[in-house]
């Protein structure tokens, strides 16, 4: 593996985060290059941006629902459009980030794609803390203690901090995908992001 680091900054509440999320291992497989699961809070970019969900144009909302199915399926993963979506991901988001500040970027990588999976094929509500206790032991990890670390004052700071940071180095959605100061936006950049890896 090389020393450089692709920074992926999600939120379990975004579909197309949720296929990027697929996608992973098979990046830095072709890659060589590490993936760096950053936890960060969309409604928080929006918010700070003044960007809106695209889906709030019914019309687009209607194709989306298409566009994630072709991914899908190209992909040969499941995926259904979850019936609480558009979830508040706070406590998701949350609990993500105590994983971060108590278990390092390991933790993140175990919990990701396992609340990803929960949400967008299982239709869980992993805004729940019982959920997020259920999802967070059957990767391994202790729930209860994640669960309560989400409200820790550190753990709210980490995510404010990481939401902050990508907005400042130019994220106003997800999936958002860093290598250096270049940002790449959308499950449909990765390829972008490993002509770039590829040509340096
Ligand atoms: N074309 C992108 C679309 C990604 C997308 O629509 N992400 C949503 C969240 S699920 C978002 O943050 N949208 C902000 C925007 O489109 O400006 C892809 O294929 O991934």
């Amino acid at each position: 593996m090389s020393d450089r680091v692709i920074e992926f900054f999600f939120d379990v509440g975004s579909p197309y985060t949720y296929l990027a999320a697929t996608q992973v291992t098979a990046i830095e497989a072709r890659t060589g290059v590490r993936v760096r699961h950053r936890p960060f809070l969309l409604g928080g970019v929006f918010k700070a941006t003044g960007n809106t969900p695209p889906a709030q144009v019914a019309s687009r909302g209607r194709w989306m629902v298409q566009d994630l199915g072709r991914w899908a399926a190209k992909y040969g993963v499941p995926f259904a459009i979850a019936s609480r979506f558009p979830l508040n991901t706070l406590a998701t988001q949350r609990v993500l980030a105590a994983a971060e500040r108590t278990g390092g970027e390991a933790a993140v990588r175990a919990l990701a794609l396992p609340l990803f999976r929960a949400f967008w094929v299982e239709d869980r509500d992993v805004s729940s803390p019982a959920v997020l206790v259920e999802v967070a032991n059957a990767c391994g990890l202790d729930g209860t203690m994640l669960v309560e670390s989400a409200n820790a004052p550190e753990t709210k700071e980490l995510l404010r901090a990481s939401t902050e940071e990508a907005v400042a180095r130019g994220a106003f959605g997800a999936p958002s995908f860093f290598v250096g100061d270049q940002l790449f936006f959308g499950n449909d950049r990765i390829g972008h992001l490993e002509d770039l890896l590829a040509s340096h």
